[in-house]
């Protein structure tokens, strides 16, 4: 049996790496869209006929003004062709809107699909220490809502933006052609309406939207915070605390909205002013009555600059409207490629194989962002068919110095090496064939316990699943569960902590990979399940195993020590020989449970040797 072990870690013990973090470029927007270019355009090829033939009927009303106004008889045929070319023209325009809205929501379906599957490919890949560093709730927030605001960027852009400029190009022509100089009396609303854009795109402005941003992001991921952490809050009565952080968050984001406020509603108002239709008429009025007076243009010809100038505004207005759902797409594009950008664990372009399952750490360095090394200089052999106890006081670097193992992040300085060769020289598939890890913080999926076991090996049958559900001593516990092995967690069972870590360790071992990491959890397990483990990890007699003991069995029954203190590993050797030596393991060793009734005979038994293996 062989495959990827997922047991994964929590968030205190998910550190980055800047080695990790070489960014990969961000996909630029363009790129993100590319793929879906051919239907972007045929969106926009729609709207533009739908646009273009919007303005038959209103040209058709301006052509019958005329013709009715005209001293003469009237021309029966030709009025019946322009109202019929008016009614063809609307009925083309409710068309290919249509059409064009529909397609443009069906490829927003897609786009936001693809950009959904990209970024989940993307978290897949990303090192484990960089989750640490964001928030979830910002990450839901980029997943969820920034996804779900690109809607107007894809599904209106096309078409609004296309309706925009061809509309009003299309109109000028014929307002020209009829009289230039009313023509641009007649923009002088639009011009008005759009001088007022820049005020709204002002470093000042950006800033402000900015923060506005910001604050959202921290209400959002405040209310995560409390949410999760709401019984720890408040079994030790600090949830006032966590109240207030809430609280601060949401007393900011209103500071901070009435400052945006302020800042926008002006600029807003004077544009939806020079927008309204009342001031569109009033300014072509005027301008119309000079134009007449002075002799310029008959009466007829004001029609058309009525109700066409109108027409002019109505999609700078549109675009006004959109303004802020397309900046806030813009935002949330921005975010979404700076975690499609994020820098994937590099794969070795030429894999290696490892010859054999020892591994070596060589003059290990690491540090987290700040700077700060928490492992300096470790040097370490682990043979294949032993069992190494890594012990220590807390903050020594422990679990830090096991997560290189299945390369959460690589080391900052020196190497860590699986069969001779370095792990970031190893395919990311074959270092989990031979790499799992039972992590402190045990994750379970909402799946069956045969498929939970099985993760790392799908094609397991249930022979395998069984035989490792036996090792891990959960077994009878599994027969017990409503439905047995196919017993949904988290549905249909809710396991205690020791029983979900032997779920763990059962898939650890279903994995059945020749080096295992394991944090020896002891927050939860009880002595009896916790001696089951360990009998199970003592089949493991051909493994290559680390092992960060808590339990002193588990350090007596381990074939070498290491002792870390501050980065450093300051002693090594068998457990015999280091409590013979009495150093600083024979002190930790006693500073553990002086008092424990066990501990004097398990003492005995390791100074006299009596290791099982
Ligand atoms: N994700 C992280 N980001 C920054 N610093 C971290 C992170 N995780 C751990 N550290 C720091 O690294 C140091 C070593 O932590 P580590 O968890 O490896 O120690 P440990 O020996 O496993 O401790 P414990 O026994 O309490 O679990 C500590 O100073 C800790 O604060």
């Amino acid at each position: 049996m062989s495959g990827i072990h997922s047991a994964v870690a929590g968030e205190q013990s998910t550190p980055s790496s800047g080695a990790l973090s070489a960014a990969l470029q961000p996909a630029s927007t363009g790129q993100l869209l590319r793929p879906h270019v051919t239907r972007f355009a045929v969106v926009a090829i729609l709207q533009v006929i739908g646009a273009v033939a919007g303005l038959a009927p209103l040209l058709a009303v301006v052509e019958l003004g005329r013709v009715l106004l005209s001293p003469g008889a009237v021309a029966r045929d030709h009025v019946w062709t322009v109202v019929i070319l008016g009614v063809v023209g609307l009925f083309v325009r409710l068309l290919f809107t249509a059409a064009s809205s529909g397609l443009g929501h069906i490829l927003d379906g897609k786009v936001q699909l693809s950009l959904r599957r990209e970024l989940a490919a993307r978290l897949g890949r990303v090192p484990i220490g960089w989750f640490s560093r964001r928030r979830s709730g910002e990450l839901a927030k980029v997943v969820g809502e920034d996804v779900s605001a690109v809607h107007p960027f894809i599904a209106h852009a096309p078409g609004e933006l296309v309706s925009a400029f061809v509309v009003p190009l299309v109109s000028l022509v014929y307002l020209l052609i009829v009289d230039w100089r009313l023509t641009l009396i007649t923009l002088i609303p639009v011009v008005l309406a759009i001088a007022h854009v820049p005020l709204l795109m002002t470093p000042s402005r950006m800033r402000e939207q900015k923060d506005f941003d910001s604050a959202m992001g921290r209400i959002a991921s405040s209310v995560v915070e409390f949410v999760q952490g709401i019984s720890v809050v408040k079994a030790f009565g600090g949830s006032e605390r966590a109240h207030r952080k809430f609280l601060t968050a949401a007393d900011d984001f209103v500071d901070i909205f009435t400052c945006w406020v302020r800042g926008v509603s002006a600029v807003a108002a004077g544009m939806q002013l020079a927008l309204s239709p009342p001031f569109v008429l009033v300014v072509v009025l005027i301008g119309g009555t000079m134009r007449i007076t002075s002799g310029g243009i008959a009466p007829a010809d004001l029609l058309p600059f009525l109700l066409l100038g109108l027409g002019l505004t109505a999609p700078v207005a549109a675009l006004g409207h959109g303004f802020d759902d397309m900046q806030a797409a813009g935002r949330a594009v921005g975010r979404i490629r700076e975690v499609l950008g994020t820098g994937a664990l590099p794969e070795p372009a030429h894999p290696v194989a490892p010859q054999d399952n020892r591994v070596e750490l060589r003059d290990v360095r690491f540090g987290y962002d700040d700077g700060h090394e928490v492992l300096r200089g470790i040097d370490l052999t682990l043979e294949p068919g032993t069992v190494t106890a890594l012990v220590g006081p807390s903050g020594s670097g422990k679990s830090t110095l096991v997560q290189l193992l299945p390369r959460f992040f690589d080391p900052t300085g020196g190497s860590v090496h699986l069969g001779g060769v370095d792990l970031r020289d190893l395919g990311s598939k074959e270092l989990y064939r031979r790499v799992s890890f039972v992590l402190q913080d045990v994750r379970l999926l909402r799946a069956s316990i045969m498929d939970n076991i099985a993760l790392a090996v799908p094609h397991a049958d249930l022979d395998d699943v069984v035989r490792a559900a036996r090792l891990a001593h959960i077994h009878d516990r599994i027969l017990e569960l409503p439905c047995g092995y196919e017993t949904v967690i988290g549905e249909e069972v809710k396991l205690s902590g020791g029983e979900a870590q032997r779920i763990a360790i059962a898939r650890a071992l279903a994995a059945d990979t020749p080096v295992l990491v394991l944090d020896e959890a002891t927050a939860f397990a009880d002595p009896q399940a916790d001696r089951a483990v360990r009998q199970a990890l003592a089949t493991l007699r051909d493994r290559t195993v680390l092992v960060i003991a808590h339990r002193l069995e588990t350090i007596a029954e381990a074939n070498a020590v290491v002792m870390l203190e501050d980065g450093v590993v300051v002693e090594r050797g068998r457990p015999a020989d280091l409590l013979a030596q009495d150093g600083k393991f024979a002190a930790f060793w006693r500073t553990q449970r002086p008092a424990a009734a066990g501990d004097s005979e398990t003492r005995g038994r390791v100074l006299q040797g009596d290791q099982p293996r």
